[in-house]
């Protein structure tokens, strides 16, 4: 018998509202914080989060709030689903006492500070970093929304958080794994937006599947190097949520960081890709922040640095090209 939790979801975007309903259809006693006035109006109404869900009939049992702390309070779990931009801030509403974990569904590090999601939570809820886990891995939310099997990982500097996690969130379609490496299961979340991002504008200008390949691999290397810098540990690279989220996002269709390459490549600015959508892809932002941290820690992140290029400083994707095939020849070493 699964043991039955009260969660709270703090955010109803497509992954929020996706994992807010499994973890219904899972038996636990589950409210979702709806930001959006309309949004509030129309799912409770339909049980259809028609913004971002769309098509996708929700729990009868799942419940519906726009208080963050009637969300928050008393929960033996608490799932932040919050873009990293927007993260800080709402918690910052949350003023009840937190009295279980806290799970971070968010891929992506803070611009100014570089912090990881869960160090934004602990730091700004106050709680001791081991009643925080991170889940991440090659999790697009429509497919797990239609109940397609996936996979996943729930890391945690505490053995049963990650543990109680693991029950609370597995089922027959959704597989979570546990780990102790949190920064570097969260590194590789974040970092792979930007290699889907390269990949999609590779993808735009039609350079091949050997290009996409070559740029997965070199970016794999790339999010290690830094990765291993901050802490990291090397087998998460080749994990569910290093590898495996890579892959997805890399080549998936569903891929809204994907899509943002797709769309430069084709000449769009990306002042008007991120106003025309109303989902957030995380690895424009982060870009910047994975850009600037470089530059503090002195490794050198060839895709990265053009990515950044094209996204902030208006670089021609063909430019970029140029540049990255045209660096001094070297060994090839996963490492360098
Ligand atoms: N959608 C997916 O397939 C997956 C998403 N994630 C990650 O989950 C996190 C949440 O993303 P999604 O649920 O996909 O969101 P989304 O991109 O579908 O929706 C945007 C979300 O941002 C919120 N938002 C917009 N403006 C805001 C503001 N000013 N203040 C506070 N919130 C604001 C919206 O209310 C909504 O919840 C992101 O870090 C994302 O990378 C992780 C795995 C899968
Ligand atoms: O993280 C994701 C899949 O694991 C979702 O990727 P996008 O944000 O690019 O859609």
């Amino acid at each position: 018998m699964r043991k039955i939790y009260n969660i709270g979801v703090l955010g109803a975007g497509s992954w929020g509202t996706t994992i807010a309903n499994l973890l219904s259809i899972n038996g636990h006693n589950v409210v979702l914080y709806v930001r959006e006035d309309e949004l509030f109006k129309e799912i409770k109404k339909t049980r259809i989060n028609n913004i971002y869900l769309n098509g996708i009939k929700l729990s009868e049992r799942l419940k519906f709030s726009q208080d963050v702390n009637e969300t928050a309070n008393k929960k033996d779990i608490i799932v932040s689903a919050i873009p990293v931009k927007f993260l800080r801030d709402t918690l910052k509403k949350i003023s009840c006492n937190i009295e279980g974990v806290v799970i971070s569904l968010s891929k992506g590090i803070e611009n100014e500070t570089f912090c990881r999601p869960s160090q934004i939570i602990g730091k700004t809820l106050g709680i001791e970093i081991d009643r925080v886990a991170a889940l991440s891995g090659p999790n697009f939310a429509k497919e797990v929304a239609l109940k397609l099997p996936t996979a996943t990982v729930i890391a945690s500097t505490n053995k049963e958080t990650a543990i109680l996690t693991q029950n609370a969130f597995s089922n027959s379609y959704f597989r979570v794994y546990t780990s102790n490496d949190i920064a570097g299961v969260e590194i590789c979340g974040a970092l792979k937006n930007i290699m889907a991002i390269a990949s999609g504008v590779s993808d735009g200008l039609n350079l091949g599947d050997n290009a996409r390949a070559s740029l997965i691999t070199r970016g794999l290397s790339e999010i290690s190097r830094l990765g291993l810098k901050l802490g990291a540990k090397q087998e998460t690279f080749m994990g569910l949520a290093g590898i495996g989220d890579l892959m997805l996002t890399a080549t998936g269709s569903l891929s809204r960081n994907r899509t943002v390459g797709l769309r430069i490549a084709k000449g769009e600015k990306i002042k008007v890709i991120l106003e025309s959508m109303k989902m957030v892809p995380e690895g424009v932002n982060t870009t910047k922040s994975v850009y600037n941290l470089s530059k503090e820690k002195n490794i050198d992140m060839p895709i990265t640095n053009e990515i950044y290029k094209i996204l902030y400083e208006g670089k021609k994707p063909f430019d970029a090209l140029k540049d990255l095939m045209n660096r001094p020849l070297k060994a090839e070493n996963y490492l360098l």
